[in-house]
């Protein structure tokens, strides 16, 4: 893959061309006929040198300053509708080497799609509804809040607890929260097999699955921080396939929390979350990324990521029936 500075350097000379004076040959077709080609020489030719290296000099400073902090573009904006945006990006060795292993699971195509048409927006309140109730039973002191669905772990100020073990658990969350969660599961599920060329049904859902919530606290623990640069596959083991439901719109809800995919061509690309936008990704090192921190507001999103590994299967999330005794309160 060519860098972001070639393709600059090469765009801006197309450019600039067209305004550099005219070479030595193309003057001279433009002389006024009639005049003697051998008649006085004005100082021209050393203020066109002059012109030129001034010139020559502004187009490199433009290009060096235009690529020395890369450059950003924008996937997904939050204000358009995005049906179906994708983006291919080659395959990482070691990503593309693990999934060989896993038959019906190799992706055609390594990359990443967004698009605002999967998930109703009936479907994504009834999830911020869920993240907002479960979240109520604890919180993060810190700006990062997690509520796994499947496990029931939620930060509770510099640690977590788990939401099934409290008997309140079953007051706040219902039977139909697990149905919504569910149906958009699957509905994510079908559109990575069929994005990414795999089928579905070797696609296991796998921990973990976790609502977010972030703002602008400052970091009181390690989970708080989730600004850092990462690769999915090596923060969560499992994971092969990611996406992200978004339950929160960018610049309304919250201000910064952006979330950047950096590219290996010198390109930062934006994903700006909007409600009910899902974003769907490979988890291999080809997609490296980051979320900005939040500056103000809440940004809420739900995780939902699947592997081709059996053994880091996990069923669909569901209410237990009643906390073990021991831990009743
Ligand atoms: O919330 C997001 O947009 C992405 C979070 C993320 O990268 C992660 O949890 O690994
Ligand atoms: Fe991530």
């Amino acid at each position: 893959m060519e860098t972001g500075v070639k393709q600059i350097k090469r765009k801006d000379a197309t450019k600039e061309k067209s305004k550099l004076p005219k070479t030595a040959s193309e003057e001279k077709e433009s002389e006024p006929k009639g005049k003697s080609k051998y008649g006085p020489m004005p100082s021209f030719p050393y203020q066109r040198v002059f012109t030129r290296g001034i010139l020559i000099l502004g187009v490199l400073t433009v290009v060096y300053f235009g690529t020395k902090d890369g450059r950003e573009v924008a996937l997904a904006k939050q204000k358009e509708v995005v049906h179906h945006r994708a983006q291919d990006i080659t395959c990482s060795d070691d990503y593309k080497a693990e999934l060989e292993t896993f038959s019906g699971c190799v992706p055609k195509r390594c990359g990443r799609l967004v698009s605002d048409k999967l998930v109703s927006g009936s479907e994504a309140d009834a999830l911020l509804s869920i993240a907002k109730r479960g979240m109520a039973l604890g919180g993060s002191q810190g700006g990062a809040t997690i509520l796994d669905l499947h496990s029931g772990a939620l930060s509770q100020g510099k640690n977590f607890i788990n939401i099934y073990q409290l008997n309140s658990a079953k007051e706040v969350l219902k039977k139909t929260d697990f149905t919504f969660y569910k149906v958009v599961k699957t509905k994510i599920q079908n559109a990575v097999g069929h994005h990414f060329g795999v089928q579905p049904q070797s696609l296991y859902l796998t921990h973990p699955t976790f609502f977010s919530r972030l703002n602008a606290a400052p970091a009181l623990t390690i989970h708080d921080e989730y600004w850092h640069p990462h690769i999915d596959k090596e923060t969560y083991e499992s994971f092969h396939y990611t996406s992200l439901l978004y339950l929160a719109d960018y610049g309304r809800d919250f201000q910064g929390g952006r979330f950047v995919f950096i590219d290996g061509d010198n390109t930062n690309r934006t994903v700006e979350p909007r409600k009910g936008r899902v974003s769907m990704f490979t988890s291999g090192s080809e997609n490296v990324h980051y979320v900005e921190r939040v500056t103000s507001g809440t940004r809420y999103a739900l995780t939902v990521s699947f592997t081709c590994d059996q053994k880091y299967a996990i069923d669909d999330p569901t209410l237990p029936p009643s906390p073990p005794k021991e831990l009743k309160q």
